[in-house]
């Protein structure tokens, strides 16, 4: 058994599992990603830059974490913790990935999982699926009205008209 390998793929191991604390508790993303204005209508989105495993960490949905309620705000994600609403309040242009994410009512390739660091909760995107490159990162906001998601109501006229 070569014991110097083993360590060294130990130590790798680690750095993997500390990684995403680290993003979250330096406020950075990582690399792999690039932000293109896709057009007027939808605005900007998140792209990979190399291909993503399913199960990867992609990168946190950052922002205020507060618990009153941030009203209409297209950068609000709100989410349930200890019973009580909160929400992470992303308003402010820090120029971090996840509030870039725009929605895919169908076919998104990410899921958003809370994880506890520091004691206090924090949104993470994941890969739900292979992501390639090139490909636009995408998340199901969540099953609303479509007059919360008028781009919905637009997808679903075409829908009905094809059928
Ligand atoms: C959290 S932001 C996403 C980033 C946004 N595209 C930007 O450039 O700032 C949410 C807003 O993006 C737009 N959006 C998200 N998904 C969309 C989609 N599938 N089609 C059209 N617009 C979308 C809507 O304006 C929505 O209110």
């Amino acid at each position: 058994m070569d014991y110097k390998l083993l360590k060294t793929d130990l130590r790798r191991s680690n750095r993997r599992i500390l990684k995403i604390e680290d993003y979250i508790n330096s406020k950075s993303d990582r690399e792999g990603f690039l932000v293109r204005k896709i057009d007027d209508i939808k605005g900007r989105g998140v792209f990979t830059t190399k291909p993503i495993e399913k199960g990867e960490f992609l990168f946190e949905y950052r922002g205020n974490l507060t618990t009153v309620d941030p009203g209409f705000n297209e950068y609000a994600f709100e989410f349930l913790w200890n019973s009580r609403k909160c929400w992470i309040d992303a308003s402010n242009d820090d120029k971090s990935l996840g509030r870039l994410v725009n929605d895919d009512e169908n076919d998104s390739n990410s899921i958003v999982k809370r994880i506890m660091v520091g004691g206090l909760p924090h949104l993470c995107f994941y890969a739900k699926r292979t992501i390639s490159e090139g490909e636009e990162v995408t998340f199901t906001y969540f099953k609303g009205e479509y007059d919360q998601f008028p781009w919905r109501l637009k997808v679903s006229t075409i829908y009905f008209r094809i059928c």
